[in-house]
């Protein structure tokens, strides 16, 4: 059965070009191949490509692989979150670790066994972007979130009064604003309102704003026509279609540029949005879910965010606390991740010590639940005896109840060298594997193997 993705083939040889493209097409939903690589970024901007394999020398004269890493940044600017897969006739190492610092999501080397390149690009598919990273995203491939089965936990007064609002406002029909630092489940909640919404069978489309350029925004909103603009070569239904009848969620909405908020404000009102190069508005019926670590307050004093965006979206507002505002919540999380990341890795009778869990329950979280989840992924995948080791944090390794300032941020280096060590060492110098274990994209693994000059 062929997979449902869309994938593009850049490359300069047309024996290669039509080779993958005869292959590729036995696998995959629709296979386009490019020649000149001037054209790559209106492709990109024409349709939505899920993958992108791309060579990395065009000129016949020059085994350095610049250009094709000069066409990769290219690719991940026009379409955060795309994966990359490059490939060379030239393997070689250095240039697969630029490659993946740059935001490439695997690498192959030419010539390739059909199998090996089919096994590339699944990886890569597999892969889930870092945050932070190049290839970061989740604009591009806006996914339904309705996959995540991690509960909405927390204790603390603070958690039960947003979870009294969320059952409230799930009921309805109302918009709502999220707001709350990093990592502190904003897209949980989203995903809790959605599901417990009327609107739970149609799909919760996510979007992430930040990572949009301006010029692909309106198309990849509201979508574009046929012959639009150079290259667009068939419709494109946008974000706001596509999640018709569910939830639509604006995430990082505070990064949105004026020009774009008009539109943007446009379709809310009127609850239509119109194609690029269409004529001919369609009305959409969606639930609007925003969030974002900005304060959009703050960016409306400052003539940043349009105050009469602001009042179409925080019909009901939901801000979530950070993990140091609710430290109760803390030993709720741990042992949830324990018996979760237990039971995923097939570790049994593992254990927090008391004085770790003490001390874990000081700690100021700075990334919040998320930082709190990775670390304890972490100690499974690495645990040796029966206990946790909790010493990459710097609460539990320093003797006194440290917390995360720019001061220790040598010291969290420290750590993350030795945590990676220990990792290549356990998975006796395999990349991935220890990239997996790590919580890591390999790009990300590599970047820091440079960083530390393992
Ligand atoms: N209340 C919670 N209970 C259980 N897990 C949580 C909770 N809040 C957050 N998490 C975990 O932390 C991770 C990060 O949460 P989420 O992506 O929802 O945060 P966010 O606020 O949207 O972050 P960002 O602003 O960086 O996108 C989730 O994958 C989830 O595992």
């Amino acid at each position: 059965m062929k997979q449902p993705f869309n994938v593009l083939v850049l490359d300069d040889n047309h024996d290669i070009l039509t080779a993958s493209r005869i292959f590729l097409k036995q696998h995959f939903a629709q296979v386009v191949t490019l020649h000149e690589p001037a054209q790559l970024q209106s492709m990109l901007g024409s349709q939505p490509f899920d993958l992108l394999l791309l060579d990395m020398n065009f000129s016949r004269d020059t085994q350095s692989g610049e250009e094709g890493l000069f066409y990769l940044k290219q690719a991940l600017k026009a379409r955060p979150g795309l994966k990359v897969v490059m490939m060379t006739a030239y393997a070689a190492l250095p240039l697969a670790v630029r490659a993946m610092q740059l935001g490439a999501a695997n690498f192959i080397a030419k010539p390739w066994q059909n199998e090996q390149l089919l096994e590339a690009l699944q990886q890569a598919l597999l892969q889930q972007p870092q945050p932070g990273s190049p290839g970061h995203s989740g604009a591009a491939n806006s996914k339904t979130a309705a996959a995540e089965t991690i509960p909405l936990l927390g204790d603390s007064p603070a958690m039960q009064q947003v979870l009294r609002t969320i059952e409230k406002v799930a009921k309805t029909d109302a918009n709502v604003l999220l707001l709350g630092e990093s990592g502190t489940g904003k897209a949980l909640v989203a995903q809790a309102i959605h599901q417990a919404s009327q609107r739970a069978a149609a799909p919760l489309v996510s979007v992430d704003m930040g990572s949009l350029s301006s010029s692909l925004l309106e198309s990849e909103l509201f979508g574009h026509k046929k012959g639009a603009f150079t290259d667009a070569k068939s419709d494109y239904a946008g974000r706001f279609v596509q999640a018709n009848g569910g939830t639509l969620l604006l995430d990082e909405l505070g990064n949105l540029p004026l020009a774009q908020q008009a539109k943007l404000l446009t379709a809310l009102q009127s609850r239509t949005v119109v194609p690029v190069g269409g004529s001919q508005s369609v009305a959409v019926d969606i639930r609007l879910v925003c969030a974002t670590n900005e304060d959009l307050y703050q960016a409306v004093a400052e003539g940043a965010f349009r105050q009469d965006l602001l009042y179409r979206i925080n019909t009901v507002e939901v801000v979530l606390p950070p993990l140091r505002a609710r430290k109760s919540d803390i030993a709720q999380l741990l042992d949830w991740y324990l018996k979760h990341y237990s039971q995923k890795y097939q570790r049994d009778a593992l254990q927090i010590s008391s004085s770790d869990k003490h001390k874990l329950q000081q700690y100021d979280w700075p990334g919040n639940v998320r930082q709190l989840a990775h670390a304890v992924e972490r100690a499974v995948v690495l645990a040796e005896g029966s206990t946790l080791d909790f010493s990459q944090l710097p609460t539990v390794a320093a003797s006194d109840s440290a917390v995360h300032t720019a001061d220790n941020d040598f010291f969290l280096d420290f750590v993350e060298e030795k945590t990676i060590r220990q990792a290549l060492q356990y998975y006796q110098g395999n990349v991935s594997q220890a990239a997996k274990a790590l919580g890591l994209t390999r790009g990300a693994l590599y970047r820091r193997l440079e960083k530390y000059g393992l």
